[in-house]
Order: C-alpha cells, then sequence, then structure tokens
C-alpha cells in the first residue's frame, strides 16, 4: 500500500527506466548534500505541547498574495513527460484537487498556457491555488523578458527566479548514464523561440547573471519576485534590499553545489538575517508530515516537494500526485494535533530541538545568532 512518501520513491524505482530514476533521485558529485537534507531533518526532535484544547485544524495558508489549501507547494521540476506520458498537465490537475500551489519549471515539457488550462479546469469544483512560474534568467533579455509576459499572461501568480545555477551541477550519475538531454519527442515549450521559427533553445545557466538582472526584472514586472537557491545570509539581506518579495530556501535538492548545508540547518540563520520582511519557503529532504511541522517552527512560510512528486507522478499520474499530497496533509495534520497545534500560526521554535548548529562562532563585533532564530 502507497502511506509514505518512501512507498511512492520504491514504486517508481520498479516502474522507471533506470536512467531516469538516476536523473530524479541523483544530485551533484558525491550526493553529500542529498543526504543531508533528509538527514538533517531526522536529527531534529519535536517537542509538543498538551492540554491545549485545540479541536479545528487549519492547514491554510495566504503567501504572496496567493491562497492555498496546504503549507506544501511543489517545486519546479523539469520535465514531467519523462515519467508520465500527460505530464505537467496531470501534475497541475493534482494540485489544483488539493489546492497545492504548483510551481512550474522554466524546463516543463508543457507549455504554460496549457498547465493553466488544465489547472483551471480541475480545481473548478474547489479552489485552485495559483500557479508560480520558475525562471533561470537568460542573458537574452528579450527572450527572458517574453517568457516572463507569457507566464503572466497565462495567470502565474509569481515568478521564482532560481540564482543557484550560474552552471549546471556535475550530475554524476547522468555523465555515466549518457543522460544528457530529453529522449526524441520531447522538448522544453518554453525555450521555443517564436523569433527564430519555434528552434528550441538550451537553457542558459549563465555566471554573468548579476543582482543587476535582477534590478532589471524588478522594473518589467509588478508580480512577487522570490530568489530560489539563497544560501547564504548576506545574499538573502541583498535580496530584500534588491526588492525580492520572497526566499526559497534550498540548495536544488543537492543538485547544484555539493557539500552546502542541509536547508532546514540554515533556516534559523535565514530567518533571523531577513527579520521575517519577506517569506521563506524552505525545499529540499521534505519527506514527512513531521518535517513539515519542523520547517514552519523555525520559520518557513511553506515547504516544497521536488522528487516525491516525480516519484507519485511515475507510480500513478494525476492519481498518485493526488494521493501523495493528500497523505502529506494527513500527516501534517497528525503532526500539528500531537503538537498541540490548530494551525501554522501556533507553530514556534521553542517546538524543535536541534544538535548544536547554527553558524560557526562570530568574529568580534558580528551578531551572534542562535539556532532558534532569535539574536543575541
Ligand atoms: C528531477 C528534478 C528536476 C528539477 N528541475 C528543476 C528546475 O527545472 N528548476 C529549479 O529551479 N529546480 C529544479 N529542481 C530542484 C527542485 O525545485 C527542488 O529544489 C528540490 O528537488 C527539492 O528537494 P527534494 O527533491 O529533496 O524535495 C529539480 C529537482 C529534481 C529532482
Ligand atoms: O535537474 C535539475 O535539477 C534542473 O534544475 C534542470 C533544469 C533544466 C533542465 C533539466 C533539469
Amino acid at each position: 500500500m502507497l502511506m509514505t512518501v518512501q512507498d511512492f520513491e520504491a514504486a517508481a524505482r520498479t516502474r522507471l527506466d533506470p536512467v531516469h530514476a538516476d536523473f530524479i533521485a541523483g544530485g551533484a558529485a558525491d550526493e553529500i548534500t542529498v543526504r543531508a537534507n533528509e538527514e538533517a531533518f531526522r536529527r531534529l526532535r519535536l517537542l509538543p505541547r498538551v492540554l491545549r484544547g485545540s479541536t479545528a485544524r487549519t492547514p491554510e495558508i495566504t503567501l504572496l498574495g496567493s491562497r492555498a489549501r496546504t503549507p506544501v507547494l511543489l517545486s519546479p521540476t523539469a520535465f514531467h513527460k519523462l515519467v508520465c506520458s500527460e505530464g505537467e498537465l496531470a501534475t497541475a490537475r493534482a494540485a489544483a484537487a488539493a489546492g497545492a500551489i504548483m510551481i512550474v519549471s522554466m524546463a516543463s515539457t508543457v507549455a504554460v498556457e496549457a498547465i493553466a488550462r488544465a489547472a483551471r479546469d480541475a480545481g473548478a469544483d474547489g479552489d485552485p491555488a495559483p500557479l508560480w512560474f520558475q525562471l533561470y534568467l537568460q542573458p537574452d533579455l528579450e527572450f527572458t523578458e517574453a517568457l516572463v509576459r507569457r507566464a503572466t499572461a497565462a495567470g502565474c501568480a509569481a515568478l521564482v527566479v532560481t540564482v543557484d545555477s550560474p552552471v549546471r551541477g556535475a550530475h554524476e550519475r547522468d555523465l555515466r548514464n549518457g543522460f544528457l538531454d530529453l529522449p526524441d519527442g520531447l522538448r522544453c515549450e518554453h525555450m521555443a523561440d517564436p523569433r527564430q521559427d519555434g528552434r528550441v533553445r538550451p537553457i542558459a545557466m549563465s555566471p554573468e547573471i548579476s543582482w543587476e538582472h535582477l534590478d532589471w526584472l524588478r522594473g518589467i514586472t509588478s508580480l512577487p519576485i522570490l530568489l530560489k537557491g539563497v544560501l547564504h545570509p548576506e545574499d538573502a539581506r541583498l535580496a530584500v534590499r534588491h526588492g525580492a518579495d520572497g526566499l526559497v530556501l534550498s540548495n536544488h535538492g543537492g543538485r547544484q553545489l555539493d557539500t552546502v548545508p542541509a536547508t532546514i540547518e540554515l533556516l534559523p540563520e535565514m530567518y533571523a538575517a531577513v527579520g521575517g520582511r519577506v517569506p521563506i519557503v524552505l525545499d529540499g529532504g521534505v519527506r514527512r508530515g513531521t518535517d513539515v511541522v519542523k520547517a514552519l517552527a523555525l520559520g518557513a512560510s511553506a515547504v516544497g516537494i521536488g522528487r516525491p512528486v516525480m516519484w507519485a507522478l511515475a507510480e500513478g499520474g494525476e492519481k498518485g500526485v493526488r494521493r501523495l499530497l493528500e497523505l502529506l496533509r494527513e500527516e501534517f495534520d497528525q503532526a500539528l494535533a500531537l503538537c498541540g497545534a490548530r494551525g501554522v500560526t501556533d507553530l514556534g521554535p521553542d517546538l524543535v530541538r536541534a544538535p548544536a548548529w547554527g553558524p560557526a562562532p562570530p568574529f568580534p563585533g558580528a551578531e551572534a545568532v542562535r539556532p532558534d532564530g532569535a539574536v543575541s
């Protein structure tokens, strides 16, 4: 029976071409960070409150103007048609049914207009949460601007700019397997260039991209902008200064720079750095309802899941992703109840016991930041 995220992972592995399974599960170099993300959640301990008389529990959130029925977002993942013939249409229908925000990848195998239509149709009886759009800023700003216009016209409610990819991470499993591109018949729909007869261009991951490009983006759109992949607290402060509306605290699931810390380990420091000025979405290693509770308790406004969505899609298409989102909602609700909390606003750092993490001892004159997010 498919009862846990782990069950989906195992089930997907039996169905998938091993090369594709490696593409999904794998990460950069020694995959130290891939493992660290999950391990760090396991090392944290929850300390529940009792006798709180809490009855109705609400998992609902509002994030940058987007209402959702769950604090679990679908992080952007490329190539859904690789694992399911309906691709991102299936994912979007499942997310809409669950009222979960889906971040559409720039590297999707279905165009954002069609994804948005599927989400609207599937959410007709309920209340579909909006789509957000993930973007790698291309040095060709004209192309980037056209894509931003497209995503906006399709109804996307926020832009998520991935900033951890000045070059592509070294995915050694893919290199060994010779998996370097999409198979024939599949393509990144957003990279078809209307100025060049629909020729599909590669996604540029470019070290030229700088804060100036972000300033440019800020000037051409009024949508909320989140930066995905900021890890250094100084960059978090810079992001706020440059007008970012939110951060996705992400190490790309361990797929970019290997040996960076687990995201949950960085959260208290990141929270202290932005001081509540912008919301933080955390992704990387979220596999259980208790992981969601831990992240929200340490200051995240929401969490994202990447690989679990691909596994569920591979296992059962739209139905699989629906079941995945349902089981995480049930686990989260159960964990909230056992913590004596009614909703996300009842969660605070006092509920989490951490091993001795936090930054290295401060230099003289620097502020000390404690692992619970407080500044002493
Ligand atoms: C197969 C795969 C494809 C991904 N594609 C993208 C992408 O196109 N854009 C992006 O910003 N992040 C991408 N990511 C990273 C995810 O958005 C997310 O940060 C990461 O998967 C979260 O960790 P988790 O897989 O442990 O949940 C991808 C991750 C995976 C596993
Ligand atoms: O594999 C990834 O993590 C990723 O971000 C990506 C981006 C573009 C195309 C394929 C994968």
